[in-house]
């Protein structure tokens, strides 16, 4: 393949309601969309989930677009790809700032997938045709939050993820406990406690939780090692897991029994595919986490969740969940609890043109230059 432009769009959209954690709330998503045309015109289409200001990582949206300019875009210009799994290795002199890799190589295996008419989830080996709906409440106060339970849980979906801090866990899960007996309910903390809140954790394990996710710091793995001892509830690990040999290192200490699997977190899909394959073969559950972003990473997370190893319902809610309009077309769709993965080329959905123009704030052209 022979890209011979890139365009950056930075977009920028509101949500339909604001999300909160104790780290940040986020009420307009800003994200950048990365397109590569090959030399027939076929563009692929990938997106940088990094978010406006480094509160989940250190990555941001300028960080992101200064090192897809700088650095990653040149790269691939001066590189002829054979193909989307080798993309990730081409990267690798360049230290850290996955979420900027991620976007560019994603766009390079839809641009794969378009030009050999395979779907992603193909490419990859996926087997589920459709995959369970999961969502994320993290509203600004419990009325809201058990509202917004309630109409998830008519929805259908099949997992509800909630946020929780010190001060904001016990009587909180009692009180969703008390209303959904019987929900698959989760917790994420985003490493709101420490190894002094032993106790505060293991007083959760009579609520029947699938996992808390998350609990201690966001470049942890001793310490989650320690307290999965001390507590029943599964531990699952996100900000501390962002490369293979993070995975690798966690399943030797003990640190987790689940792991939640971004792409743009570990630094593209085939990192995220080689850290599927270690946790089948060491029975480590996985699921696929959210980004608050948009369609096309959507899109590629439905691929991944396709996958055997994913296990269990992920970030994964309708486009309607947070946007009046998506980017992408048809949008993301929960029916039953259940959303189909695309068989179409690349990731199986169209670009809303009319909608991605609307929502860019900034526009960039790179052209390969002849030499
Ligand atoms: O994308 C979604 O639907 C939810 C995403 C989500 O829960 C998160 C995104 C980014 C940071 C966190 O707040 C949280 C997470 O830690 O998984
Ligand atoms: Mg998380």
């Amino acid at each position: 393949m022979e890209i011979e432009k890139v365009i950056l769009r930075v977009i920028e959209m509101p949500l339909k309601k604001p999300f909160t954690t104790h780290l940040a709330t986020v009420t307009t998503r800003e994200s950048i969309i990365v397109e590569v045309v090959d030399k027939d015109g076929l563009s692929g289409f990938g997106e940088v989930v990094a978010f406006s200001s480094p509160w989940y990582t250190e990555e941001t949206v300028q960080t992101a677009y200064h090192i897809l300019q700088d650095f990653l875009i040149p790269i691939l210009f001066r590189t002829k790809i054979e193909q989307p799994q080798n993309v990730s290795q081409l990267f690798a002199k360049i230290k850290g700032n996955h979420m900027a890799k991620a976007g560019l190589e994603t766009a390079i295996w839809d641009l794969y997938g378009k030009r050999n008419n395979r779907s992603i989830a193909e490419m990859i080996g996926g087997e589920r045709k459709q995959v369970a709906a999961g969502a994320v409440v993290a509203a600004k106060n419990k009325k809201e939050a058990i509202e917004q339970i309630g109409k998830f849980h008519d929805l259908g979906y099949q997992r509800i993820k909630i946020k929780i801090q010190p001060g904001l866990d016990y009587s909180y899960i009692k009180e969703i406990r008390n209303q959904f007996p019987d929900l698959p309910l989760m917790v994420d903390a985003n490493s709101a406690y420490s190894l002094d809140d032993v106790k505060k954790l293991q007083a959760l394990d009579e609520f029947q939780l699938m996992m808390i996710e998350q609990p201690l710091g966001d470049d942890d793995l001793v310490e989650h090692a320690i307290l999965q001892k001390q507590i029943q509830t599964p531990i699952c690990l996100d900000e501390s897991i962002v490369s293979f040999h993070d995975a690798e290192s966690a399943i030797q200490l003990g640190s987790c029994q689940v792991m939640n699997v971004k792409i743009g977190r570990v630094g593209g899909l085939q990192n995220a595919l080689d850290i599927h394959h270690l946790c089948r073969k060491n029975q480590i559950q996985l699921w696929c986490g959210g980004m608050i972003e948009f369609g096309i990473s959507k899109a590629f997370n439905l691929a991944l969740a396709s996958l055997p190893g994913f296990t269990l319902p992920g970030d994964i809610p309708a486009s309607t969940n947070y946007w009046e309009e998506d980017i992408i077309e048809p949008e993301i769709e929960v029916k039953n609890g259940w959303i189909s993965v695309p068989d179409k080329a690349g990731i199986g959905f169209s670009i809303n043109q009319k909608r991605l123009h609307a929502v860019t704030v900034h526009r960039e052209i790179y052209q390969k230059r002849a030499v």
